[in-house]
């Protein structure tokens, strides 16, 4: 695998925070990679770092040392110009845990599409609607719930929605940032399901950052574990969690409950549609925390 491969570099990346005159070290020189083709999950507790790094992958965070690529761009000079920055949209989109958040309430679903369009180079109103028509399809959005605002449709709904904003802009990498931890099992589930089809059709890589051990299992092939701002092992993700090297992985992996409570079905439904990259039944790894919420 040769450089030109990577869609994501970083090296030695280091970020500190001055919060009410100390110092606060997000992230210890952490240097991990993304090859093309391949998605990688970010794990770890709260406080570990991991949205910040999210940040700093978009260009939104500067970094206070090393080095950040995404598709050969360095991520870490400031886009200053407003073509640098449609530029930068095609490189990453973030679809976060709260799309309401990140979504104009006022907005339907279908003229949220259409402005992110116009500002991408979509000019031909006709070409225009046809996208947004296929987006909606491509998230499982209805002709009746592309006129809704986000107010009037459900969490899942939401997060439909925002991912076809992400897919709007045609981007190289979706960073989901905890995108389902706020959903109900099967929710999330269905979610899941949606973002490998998606990835089946589109090609679209993704950088899944999640608490949550079985999620990235299913969605990722690569990992990496943060702890207190440190990598502290990287991987394949079938490896790292099947047979983890270092403590904190293992407790992470631990620390979850046993699989014999879990909803009958729900995680084989999902790894039969989405396709297990970790076998988790077989392995006996963890099952989310957030299945457990359902018992
Ligand atoms: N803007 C900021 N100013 C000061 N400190 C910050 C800022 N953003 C993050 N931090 C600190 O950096 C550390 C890492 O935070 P970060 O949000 O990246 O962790 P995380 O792993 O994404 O956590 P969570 O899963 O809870 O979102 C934490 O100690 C946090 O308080």
């Amino acid at each position: 695998m040769t450089e030109n491969d990577m869609l994501i570099e970083v090296r030695d990346l280091r970020k500190v925070f001055r919060r009410g005159g100390r110092d606060i070290v997000a992230v210890h020189g952490a240097s991990f990679s993304m090859a093309s083709g391949r998605n990688l999950g970010i794990v770890g507790e709260s406080g570990s770092g991991k949205s910040t790094i999210a940040r700093m992958l978009m260009g939104v965070e500067k970094a206070t040392a090393g080095t950040v690529s995404v598709c050969g761009e360095d991520m870490t000079i400031p886009a200053r110009s407003a073509a640098a920055r449609r530029r930068r949209a095609k490189l990453t989109q973030m679809v976060y845990q709260d799309p309401f958040g990140s979504l104009d309430s006022r907005q339907t679903v279908a003229s949220c599409l259409r402005e992110v369009l116009r500002i991408h180079g979509v000019t031909a109103a006709a070409a225009r609607e046809a996208r947004i028509a296929e987006l909606c399809d491509l998230v499982g959005l209805s002709a009746v719930q592309r006129e809704r605002t986000p107010r009037d449709l459900s969490g899942g709904q939401r997060q439909r929605v925002a991912i076809a904003r992400a897919l709007a802009v045609q981007p190289e990498i979706i960073v989901l940032d905890e995108a389902v931890a706020a959903l109900d099992i099967s929710i999330q589930a269905q979610i899941l399901n949606l973002l490998a089809d998606v990835q089946r059709e589109t090609g679209t890589n993704y950088v899944l950052i999640s608490h949550d051990l079985a999620v990235v299992g299913h969605l990722t092939d690569d990992v990496v574990v943060m702890r207190h701002g440190r990598i502290v092992e990287q991987g394949v993700t079938a490896e790292v969690l099947g047979n983890p090297t270092d403590e904190y992985t293992r407790i992470l992996r631990d620390s979850v409950p046993s699989l014999d409570w879990r909803q009958p079905g729900v995680l084989e439904a999902v790894a039969e549609r989405v396709g297990p990259r970790t076998n988790f039944a077989t392995r006996n790894i963890s099952v989310p925390s957030t299945l457990e919420r359902t018992r």
